[in-house]
């Protein structure tokens, strides 16, 4: 068999198993071009294909062709994938490593000097607390305090807001500091903090992209030469990049315009972070004309039930037929999202506990069971109850601040992934995760607890009084969106009366996007029968 002949064997065996939306995506290989796929509508297949069939029918140079992914897990996972498929030599890694390991090369060019290192989480901590110590004349501050600091400093970062803008900026849009500062105290706490860090000679992974982002304005030469290795681009998840992301995403692209993103507006819930789903939904008037522009939104993953539950959470939003898509679902309708009522927090959580071990004795493997909880504080909580229950645990905890800095260290996107739980048996252990740390995974089997207002959506007070069209409330509506939609078969949404036993506590109400969605599902079945 001649050589062409069997690697268009290879590139059409890349393509079976994609459905005609993913199959189109997947064939148009040049271009800008944009993907909008909802939750389970096989996003991480349909660009991992995309690539792999670039590839094997030789219209790419696997070595010029870059993949962006949230994680350094989700990179491996890529790069495994297109191995499998007898694709190599691909580049795919986070934005900031990426970043990272063309800075070192830049620098080693430009001046013959190692360039600094990226500080170590630990170390920046330290560096941000002798910045608060030596500017705010106080030298007590709480891992939390200065943890909410360092956010606060990147925020502005990747936002790409100068000092001179901030002080405006933070008033116009109501923005609240940490600590309760000032704005003009923050910024001393920034100049504080970038002296400590050049007395170390460090960077953290803001200054990363920014002094790339530089180096690609000022020294055309060697952003060519670089673009070489980045032909072809795409990013995942690009729902969730930030304007300081975003800036080194032109740069890397100069006028080449060979690039795909793929990403959920309904799954945007890093804006804490700087995330927004801005870039995506404009990409067309940024990058255009698209040679192809899709929408996927059959959800392979969630039973019917759970699909039409999901669609219910997203069309309370205010801004719902605008930004997000409504998912189809290939599958049966399976059972209905449920929700349990307990007494107290204890209640639910051995309930919970006693659910589990129920489906357990009916053949449910611990390993296809999740618990995602909206706080890290709950996640540990539950973790000890399911414990004394007698059940394996797997705790996945989001570094939230760390989300970004993560993405270079290594520690995965900075989700702290337990050690496999010591009792595990053989069909291991239960998730317990934040919401934040499952995104992008699926079981089958979800439990959802404290659907109460307060924790869906999460307030500290203030967000209570704030109207349906507040943007903080939106981003807690995509948080629930996500936990539902990890759901494979069954998911159980729980709320507890009472913080304590014997009704204890200020009493709760049911989560409003739990109230909506169970409504309109039950309107709906009721306009059916
Ligand atoms: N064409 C298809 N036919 C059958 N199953 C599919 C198809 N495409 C995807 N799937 C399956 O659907 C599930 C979801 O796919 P994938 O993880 O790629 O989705 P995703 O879009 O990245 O999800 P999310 O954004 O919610 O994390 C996987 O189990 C995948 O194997």
């Amino acid at each position: 068999m001649s050589s062409s002949a069997s690697s268009a064997e290879q590139a059409e065996r890349i393509l079976a198993g994609l459905d005609e939306n993913q199959a189109c995506a997947a064939q148009v290989l040049s271009g800008p071009v944009r993907i909008i796929a909802g939750a389970g509508s096989g996003k991480t297949r349909t660009i991992t294909r995309r690539i792999a069939y670039a590839c094997a029918s030789g219209a790419w140079n696997p070595d010029a062709t870059l993949a962006v992914t949230y994680t350094n897990k989700a990179a491996a996972e890529m790069k495994l994938r297109l191995a499998r498929m007898g694709v190599h030599d691909v580049h795919a890694s986070t934005f900031h490593s990426a970043a990272y390991s063309q800075l070192r090369r830049a620098w080693r060019i430009l001046s013959h000097f190692e360039s600094p290192e990226i500080a170590d989480p630990r170390d920046l901590a330290l560096h941000a607390h002798a910045a608060m110590a030596h500017t705010l004349q106080l030298s007590d501050y709480t891992d939390s305090e200065v943890r909410d600091v360092l956010q606060e400093l990147s925020w502005m970062k990747v936002n790409l807001l100068g000092y001179e803008d901030y002080e405006r900026i933070v008033g116009s849009l109501g923005h609240e500091l940490p600590l309760d500062l000032e704005p003009r105290q923050m910024l001393d706490v920034a100049r504080a903090f970038e002296t400590e860090k050049r007395r170390h000679n460090v960077i953290d992974f803001d200054d990363c992209l920014l002094l790339l982002a530089h180096l690609y304005e000022n020294y055309e030469d060697l952003a060519e030469d670089f673009r070489q290795f980045m032909r072809h681009i795409t990013i995942d998840e690009y729902q969730d990049v930030s304007p300081l992301q975003h800036l080194v995403l032109t740069r890397w692209l100069g006028k080449n315009r060979d690039i795909c993103v793929v990403g959920d507006p309904a799954q945007t819930i890093y804006s804490y972070a700087g995330a927004t789903s801005y870039y995506l939904l404009n990409f067309a008037e940024e990058f255009g004309p698209v040679s192809h522009d899709v929408q996927l939104n059959t959800d392979y993953r969630s039973s019917g039930n759970i699909v039409e539950y999901a669609n219910a959470v997203l069309a309370g939003s205010p801004v719902a037929s605008s930004a997000y898509i409504t998912l189809t679902s290939p599958h049966d309708a399976g059972p209905r999202v449920h929700l349990a009522k307990f007494a107290s927090d204890g209640e639910e959580m051995r309930g919970i506990a006693s659910r589990i071990l129920w489906h357990h004795a009916r053949g449910t493997a611990l390993r296809d069971v999740a618990i995602l909880t909206r706080t890290r504080m709950r996640a540990r909580d539950l973790a000890r109850a399911c414990r004394e229950a007698g059940l394996a645990v797997n705790l996945r905890l989001d570094g939230e601040n760390e989300v970004l800095r993560g993405a270079v260290s290594g520690s995965d996107g900075g989700v702290d992934v337990g050690a496999p739980s010591e009792e595990a048996g053989q069909d291991g252990a239960i998730t317990i995760s934040t919401i934040h740390a499952a995104k992008g995974l699926e079981w089958p089997l979800v439990f959802i607890p404290d659907c109460h207002e307060g924790n869906i959506p999460f307030s500290m007070e203030q967000m209570m009084t704030r109207s349906d069209e507040d943007e903080d409330i939106e981003e807690e509506r995509r948080i629930f969106y996500v936990a539902v939609t990890r759901g494979i078969q069954q998911v159980y949404l729980c709320v507890a009366q009472y913080p304590f036993e014997g009704g204890r506590g200020v009493q709760r109400t049911v989560s409003r996007f739990v109230r909506q969605a169970s409504n309109a599902v039950r309107r709906a079945h009721r306009g059916k029968s």
